[in-house]
């Protein structure tokens, strides 16, 4: 579905991207991870064709984002972090909008207002932003394109809204489909991605399946000593010592995506050698973990 070749890109004065290379499939939800700045939504932005690469080459479905002809654009939605939305009803944006998605379902988009209580005839500026967010995210999902871009999708939406978020999602996955969320909250992504890309430093630091993490890590609360000694990483918790260990005795444990992503930053070399070919088959490159 997207595949990225030796991405270089720079804003003025800065470089965010040195020879990015990436591949994602059709038929997943990845979660996109990595620090302020690291550069998520200007790989979005890429994807999508909204930015240009400097050289290297993206190329989503056999197309090239930045050409952005139709018959890319009617394949991709894209729900920035920061957006605009003019005064009008959700009727009337779908009216204008929804002619430019061959694949939009008016009754998926109901079902999704529904489930996340969008109040139905009010302005969208008139609502707030959790609301308007949630208006747009329903709107996205409703369109059914082969690729969807989410941008900090849950920042700005409450507890409720999360769940609501989380539940709405569970039931979007397709084998035609490949969805990008872009988030520091890794919470809210947890049981619903099934691959997990970190991007810091210019490049792709981790890029692995979920399955893949379940076979090769245990997630551990421990007090034993010996445990704590032979994780790869491990925290202080008042519960215990949360860790993270290979996992030898191909145990099912659950994933602590946040955890993980500390481990990813802060040991990436011991996580890598687990991760490395001779260990993993599913690796999908040579050039990150
Ligand atoms: N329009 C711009 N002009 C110049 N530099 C920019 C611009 N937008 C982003 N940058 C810089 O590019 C880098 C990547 O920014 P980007 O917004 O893609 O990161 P991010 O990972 O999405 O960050 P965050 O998690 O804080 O949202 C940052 O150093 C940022 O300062």
């Amino acid at each position: 579905m997207i595949n990225i070749r030796d991405l270089n890109f720079s804003y003025r004065r800065k470089q965010v991207f040195n020879k990015l290379n990436l591949s994602l499939e059709a038929g997943h939800i990845y979660g996109l991870l990595g620090g302020n700045g690291m550069g998520k939504s200007t790989l979005l932005r890429n994807i999508a064709g909204l930015l240009f690469p400097d050289s290297g080459s993206i190329t989503v479905n056999g197309h090239t984002p930045g050409l952005r002809k139709p018959s890319f654009l009617r394949e991709l939605f894209m729900i920035p972090e920061e957006f605009f939305i003019p005064n009008i009803t959700i009727d009337q944006y779908v009216k204008s909008n929804a002619p430019f998605y061959p694949h939009f379902d008016a009754e998926q988009l109901k079902k999704y207002l529904r489930d996340f209580e969008i109040p139905l005839g009010n302005k969208l500026q008139d609502m707030s932003y959790g609301q308007r967010k949630k208006a747009l995210i329903s709107f996205g999902l409703a369109c059914n394109t082969p690729l969807l871009l989410m941008d900090e999708p849950t920042n700005g939406l409450d507890i409720v809204s999360k769940s609501q978020f989380r539940k709405v999602m569970a039931g979007v996955a397709d084998a035609g489909r490949c969805i990008v969320i872009s988030t520091h909250q890794v919470k809210d992504l947890e049981n619903l991605i099934d691959g997990i890309v970190v991007v810091e430093d210019g490049r792709i630091l981790f890029h692995q399946t979920i399955e893949s993490i379940s076979g090769k890590l245990v997630f551990r609360i421990s007090f034993d000593a010996a445990d704590t000694e032979h994780a790869i990483y491990a925290e202080e918790s008042f519960k215990g010592n949360a860790l993270i260990l290979a996992n030898t005795f191909k145990e099912e444990t659950a994933i602590d995506l946040e955890l993980l992503y500390k481990a990813i930053i802060f040991k990436h070399t011991a996580l890598a050698a687990l991760f490395e070919p001779t260990h993993s088959p599913t690796l999908k490159t040579t050039d990150h973990v």
